[in-house]
């Protein structure tokens, strides 16, 4: 394969930059190379002498900033390079007898015995490397010419002191960079005994490489960094207090689709791991003159009292932010919603608390937003069920009345001796007379039975006097089977007004009035005969309404509670339920009985 001509490698090592930095922080740091095999691992780590790889940049990097950062040159790089063969370990630095790898507290996973080399430059790491290189395994095979057949690892270890105020800090940091042997298929390498064992080796260990990646991701108890002697090693790197950068290595060639596919995976599955960082490989340099441990004990009491002191201020926003949060509470739930986590944030870390604040609140927000909308759908739905049913009700509503006003009105008309409205207007365009004043007789027929079987009391004061005698006759033949000729009908431009009908009717009424109030005492009398004027017994009422009052009333009084004459013209309730009364009349009652209550 030709080389480019821009070493791409060095986009490449940004994203090792900040894990190089890191290191000098005091944090362990790790950068690995994942890919199938001949994707250009061992390329990216190792790189050329015209284009060098991550290694090499990430350790001139490493030499450049130590000589920047630590004070007057006081540093110390130290240098171990290991493989991972066949489920064995062993020094590219020293070759040897295979390693064991032992559990440290302090340093975790460790291989006893590996040789540790103090490197003092750049180019002395590069030799180092080179000479590793040179013993590490390798073996042509189908898909490489040059394919590692082990797992490669170089670990740097860097100690240097910083001056912070008037002490000292030593700081140590770990960088790993790791060059994975490639994933492979039987039939694309060798069918041959000893590269079948190692493609299978190589395999197994990425396997559990790959187990650990999912427990990581999926939050497990249990990550079983024990499977292979790569995890054991990596054990730091992927689950402990430590930066890691992954680097994916696929082929262009449409051949390597499915490895290319499965490298992608995993590297999609290692973005998720999320690793706690813990503070940084730091202690305080301790001098060897007694007036300057002094003076740093001095030192470090004062820094104690202001840390306690911040420490006392951070609490004291704590306990505000709490109150303030109880204080809301009681005010709106929805503001209760939101501070409740407030109280519970721990007081231990400033960030912390600023973090778990912000979710909290952040949480808290949305479930209600969550709860209002819902609560806003349901209120939309119960109004659209609401207005469906009052749209009914209105409708029902207005059918109801305006069949009470047609009712009315033929009523009205019935009173003056007219036909009702609908048969008038189809008297008047000549349509079916026959039929119409069949109907009228019909109608007249049974209001006169109504009238005949109430009371006279009732019939006089319902407006006797506007019930003419040939009406009042015509009812008392009906009821006796009599059938009573048919009503002439009344030509339009005949017809009286409402208005002089009542007049008309109110002179006629007059006069009678003392009668009507004789025949109040009596039920199912016979129609009253109108009395002269000298037979009047008294100008006053039973009841003590004067003359005059009864005199006022028109036709309209009879529907009017607070007129003057009410007990008299109106039908009581007890009446109504014993006798037929004119209310009773089709088409009255329904209209009347609302205004009568
Ligand atoms: N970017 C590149 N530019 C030029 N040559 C490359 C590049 N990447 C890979 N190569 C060449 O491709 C060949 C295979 O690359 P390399 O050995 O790095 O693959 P690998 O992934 O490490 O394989 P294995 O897993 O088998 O060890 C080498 O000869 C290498 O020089």
């Amino acid at each position: 394969m030709r080389e480019p001509f821009v070493n791409f490698l060095i986009y490449v090592y940004c994203s090792t930059a900040d894990i190089v930095e890191g290191v000098l922080q005091g944090r362990n740091g790790t950068v690995f190379c994942y890919g199938a095999t001949g994707a250009g691992k061992t390329y990216t780590m190792l790189g050329s002498t015209q284009n060098p790889g991550v290694m090499v940049l990430a350790l001139k990097d490493l030499f450049a900033k130590l000589r920047q950062q630590s004070r007057e040159g006081d540093y110390v790089v130290h240098l171990s390079y290991l493989e991972v063969y066949n489920e064995t370990v062993r020094d590219l630095l020293s070759p040897g007898r295979p390693l064991v790898l032992r559990e440290d507290s302090k340093q975790g996973t460790v291989a006893a015995g590996l040789t540790h080399y103090r490197a003092y430059s750049a180019d002395e790491v590069m030799a180092l490397l080179h000479q590793g290189n040179q013993n590490r395994t390798t073996e042509p095979t189908r898909a490489n010419e040059t394919s590692s057949r082990s797992h490669a690892i170089l670990q740097v270890t860097v100690e240097y002191k910083v001056q912070r105020d008037s002490h000292y800090l030593r700081r140590t940091g770990k960088l790993s960079l790791i060059d994975l042997a490639g994933s492979e298929r039987a039939l694309a390498t060798d069918q041959r005994t000893i590269r079948s064992l190692e493609g299978a080796n190589i395999n197994r260990s990425l396997l559990a490489l790959s187990s650990c990646i999912n427990s990581l991701v999926e939050g497990k108890r249990h990550i079983p960094f024990r499977n292979s002697k790569l995890t054991q090693l990596l054990k730091d790197s992927l689950g402990g207090a430590c930066q890691t950068a992954m680097i994916a290595n696929i082929s262009p060639s449409n051949l390597s689709f499915g490895e290319t596919q499965n490298t992608l995976h995993w590297a999609d599955r290692a973005k998720q791991i999320r690793t706690k960082i813990t503070d940084v490989n730091e202690e305080v340099q301790v001098p060897e003159s007694d007036s300057e441990q002094a003076k740093l004990l001095l030192e470090v009491q004062k820094e104690n009292q202001q840390l306690r002191m911040q420490i006392a201020r951070l609490q004291q926003k704590l306990l505000s932010i709490e109150s303030s949060a109880i204080m809301a509470a009681r005010q709106s739930p929805a503001a209760a919603a939101i501070n409740t986590p407030l109280c519970w944030t721990p007081a231990s870390d400033t960030k912390a608390i600023k973090h778990d604040e912000c979710r909290a609140v952040e949480e808290s927000l949305r479930k209600r937003i969550r709860v209002l909308e819902k609560e806003k759908e349901s209120a939309c739905q119960e109004m659209a069920v609401r207005e469906e049913e009052l749209t009914s009700i209105i409708s029902s509503l207005q059918r109801g009345h305006s069949s009470q006003i047609r009712n009315k009105d033929d009523f009205n008309r019935m009173l003056y001796g007219l036909k009702p409205k609908a048969q008038a207007d189809e008297q008047e365009n000549g349509n079916n007379a026959f039929v119409k004043r069949s109907a009228f007789e019909r109608q007249e027929s049974s209001r006169s039975a109504h009238t005949a079987a109430a009371g006279s009391a009732r019939r006089m004061t319902l407006g006797g006097p506007l019930l003419s005698n040939s009406y009042l006759s015509n009812a008392k033949s009906n009821q006796a089977g009599v059938k009573r000729p048919a009503a002439p009908s009344t030509p339009a431009s005949t017809v009286k007004t409402r208005r002089s009908r009542i007049l008309e009717a109110e002179e006629n009424r007059q006069p009678q009035m003392p009668q009507v109030q004789r025949q109040n005492s009596g039920r199912n009398s016979k129609i009253p005969i109108p009395p002269s004027a000298s037979t009047l017994p008294a100008p006053k009422t039973p009841t003590g309404i004067s003359k005059e009052a009864l005199k006022k009333r028109t036709f309209w009084d009879i529907t009017n509670a607070n007129s003057p004459s009410a007990p008299i013209g109106r039908c009581t309730r007890s009446n109504s339920a014993a006798t037929p009364s004119m209310l009773l009349q089709p088409g009255f009652l329904g209209g009347r009985r609302s205004l009568l209550q």
